[in-house]
């Protein structure tokens, strides 16, 4: 009797630390459908809410039939509809936002996409102030700064809690490698560090498999602007989703296992970093070994080959700038 009791509050209080709530913030969009698909299909998730300004409960009723143990609920778009979704939530993953056309950089998103990103920050500060929050939104390089400066604003500011989701810049190295070596792209891991747009990405080829490749212009590039690929092929329809949910939920995947217990995790992630501080960048995109609280270790960018040298130059141009205008953002316009 004695025994059985210890076996079962044991197995209660294991299984209450893995209550595991994930929220989706532009869980209606175009990553926000698939990637929620994704997050249910994950025995990890106990939890799902998905929030957007239309559409949440519609996306979450479907959702919900797919028969795996976790409960899902769609909110509606009201401030206490998106507080009640990031109540408690563990991890908040936030596509929130307008996707690019032809022709544009991600830059130019800023103007839409800054204020949104700024609100919703404004709103895991105040109802789950612990939780990881993955930036998904473009962007990123702006849109994570603007992220701590609120975050900051409001006192609560946790930078091993912050994350640029920079997971599909890797996917695609791996992929992109795979079709070149005709190697299985499982086996392929490419370092990719810097920020999420054109040559703030820095693919360090000279570390992986085929260090061959690190002079492989035509590569370095496709890597480097893969975005564009899926934006022009889409033809005005926006950009990049199933391999972005795809890439989003295997981050979030990631922050379970490690909060979970699970050690080694590692994942590249544009974070709060020491890196280049010294240069007056405060946030950097590199292998990062996740634990319980976030962030757990900052791997070093490791050693580098002459044309990575020249393509890290060019990225801390853009991304000093990129990361600049994210905070004044803030400061000059701190809403509501
Ligand atoms: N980090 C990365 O690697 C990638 C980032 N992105 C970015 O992700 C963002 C979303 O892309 P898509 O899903 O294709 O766009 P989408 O337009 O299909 O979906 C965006 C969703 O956000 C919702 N939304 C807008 N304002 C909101 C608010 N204040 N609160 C909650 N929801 C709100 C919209 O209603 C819509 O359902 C874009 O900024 C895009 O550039 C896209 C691909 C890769
Ligand atoms: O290219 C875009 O605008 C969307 C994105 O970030 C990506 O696909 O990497």
């Amino acid at each position: 009797m004695f025994m059985a009791s210890r076996i079962q509050t044991r197995a209660f209080s294991a299984s209450a630390r893995n209550l595991s709530k994930v929220a989706v913030l532009g869980a209606a969009g175009g990553i926000g459908q698939p990637l929620s698909l994704l997050l249910k299909l994950n025995p990890r998730v106990t939890e799902l809410a998905l929030y957007d300004i239309r559409g949440a409960p519609g996306v979450a009723a479907d959702v919900s039939h797919v028969n795996t143990k976790s409960t899902v609920k769609g909110y509606e778009p009201t401030p206490s509809g998106l507080a009640n979704a990031l109540k408690g939530a563990e991890i908040v993953l936030i596509p929130a936002g307008v996707p690019r056309k032809p022709g544009m950089s991600r830059d130019d998103l800023f103007n839409t996409n800054a204020s949104i990103v700024r609100d919703l920050a404004k709103a895991c500060a105040d109802s789950c102030p612990e939780a990881n929050i993955l930036v998904i939104s473009n962007p990123v390089n702006s849109t994570v700064p603007i992220c701590a400066e609120v975050f900051k604003s409001k006192g609560v500011y946790n930078p091993k809690r912050l994350f640029g989701v920079t997971t599909l810049d890797v996917v695609r190295a791996s992929r992109f490698v795979s079709e070149i070596k005709k190697t299985d792209p499982a086996n392929e891991n490419v370092t990719v560090v810097g920020g999420h747009s054109g040559v703030t990405i820095v693919p360090l080829f000279s570390q992986s498999n085929h260090p061959d490749l690190s002079s492989n212009a035509e590569l370095i590039h496709r890597v480097q602007f893969g975005g564009d690929e899926v934006v022009k092929a889409k033809d005005g329809a926006g950009s990049a989703t199933l391999s972005m949910a795809m890439a989003g939920a295997r981050m979030a995947e990631s922050l379970l296992r490690a909060s979970q217990g699970e050690k080694g995790v590692i994942e590249p992630t544009f974070v709060d970093s020491p890196l280049y501080k010294d240069q007056g960048i405060d946030f950097f995109s590199s292998k990062v070994e996740l634990g319980p609280s976030g962030v757990e270790k900052i791997l070093p960018v490791g050693k580098v080959d002459a044309v990575e040298e020249k393509l890290l130059e060019a990225c801390f141009a853009d991304l000093k700038k990129n990361i600049a205008k994210g905070v004044a953002f803030v400061k000059e316009n701190p809403g509501n």
